[in-house]
């Protein structure tokens, strides 16, 4: 068990797989608790988006350099807020974490060390709550959504093209996070929670379960989490 200070509750998986119906449910639920809890997202620091966004305009942006921008913002964020919540004593939810930099670098063919360094010296979660769940319904809701899957140096011609290198893409991510999953070093300290594709009532238990579970065994207080 993490001894340190705050709870870090870490939701991962690829886009469409439902962290941030997750992440809402929980934090909603927390919160009508009285329980000091806060969200946090993945690449949250603006001025960080905007240069990805310009560079990415502008033809620029190879997958490196995204990469290395991306570690920039994880730790601009995480000294500027994550720690410190943690040192307060908050329970954070993390709408993804180092497991989705360490995972997209590698679908971007990225082999270089910063992934590594990062996650060596930042707080490990307590629990990690993994959406495994098939890659095709995944992109079929993110179909659905609309929102277009983001890739740095990526051209694609026809939407042809685009299904397969996206789905291929996702599979690639999927595969990754299982594997970061299974190295023992990365998770010694962590608890994984592997969510498989159920009912959304099914994935709502196995969340409350995990957390109060751990909530109660970590604080020594019951803390009742009701996600209905
Ligand atoms: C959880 C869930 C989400 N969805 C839809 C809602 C969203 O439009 C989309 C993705 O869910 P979302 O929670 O946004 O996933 P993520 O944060 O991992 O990208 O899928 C379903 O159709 N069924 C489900 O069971």
């Amino acid at each position: 068990m993490n001894r340190q200070k705050g709870i870090l509750i870490v939701f991962e998986g690829i886009s469409g797989c439902g962290k941030s119906k997750g992440v809402e449910d929980l934090y909603r639920e927390l919160l009508s608790r009285g329980v000091k809890t806060k969200v946090i997202e993945w690449n949250s620091i603006y001025i960080i988006r905007k240069i990805v966004k310009k560079l990415h305009s502008m033809n620029l942006l190879t997958s490196w350099i995204y990469s290395i921008l991306q570690w920039i913002s994880f730790l601009l964020h995480y000294f500027v807020e994550i720690k410190p919540c943690l040192g307060k004593g908050y329970i954070l939810i993390a709408d993804r974490y180092i497991y989705t930099g360490l995972t997209r670098d590698i679908a971007n063919g990225v082999k270089g060390k910063t992934g590594k360094r990062v996650t060596k010296f930042v707080r490990k979660p307590d629990l990690i709550l993994f959406y495994d769940i098939d890659v095709k319904v995944c992109y079929e809701r993110i179909e659905r959504r609309g929102k277009i899957l983001f890739r740095p140096n990526r051209r694609v011609q026809c939407n042809k093209v685009l299904k397969t290198e996206n789905l291929n893409y996702l599979e690639e991510m999927h595969k990754e996070y299982l594997n970061l999953f299974k190295d023992p070093e990365l998770v010694k300290e962590t608890n994984v929670i592997y969510i498989p594709l159920e009912s959304y009532e099914v994935t709502k238990m196995i969340i409350k379960n995990s957390v109060e579970g751990y909530i109660s065994e970590k604080t020594g207080e019951g803390v009742k989490v009701k996600l209905d």
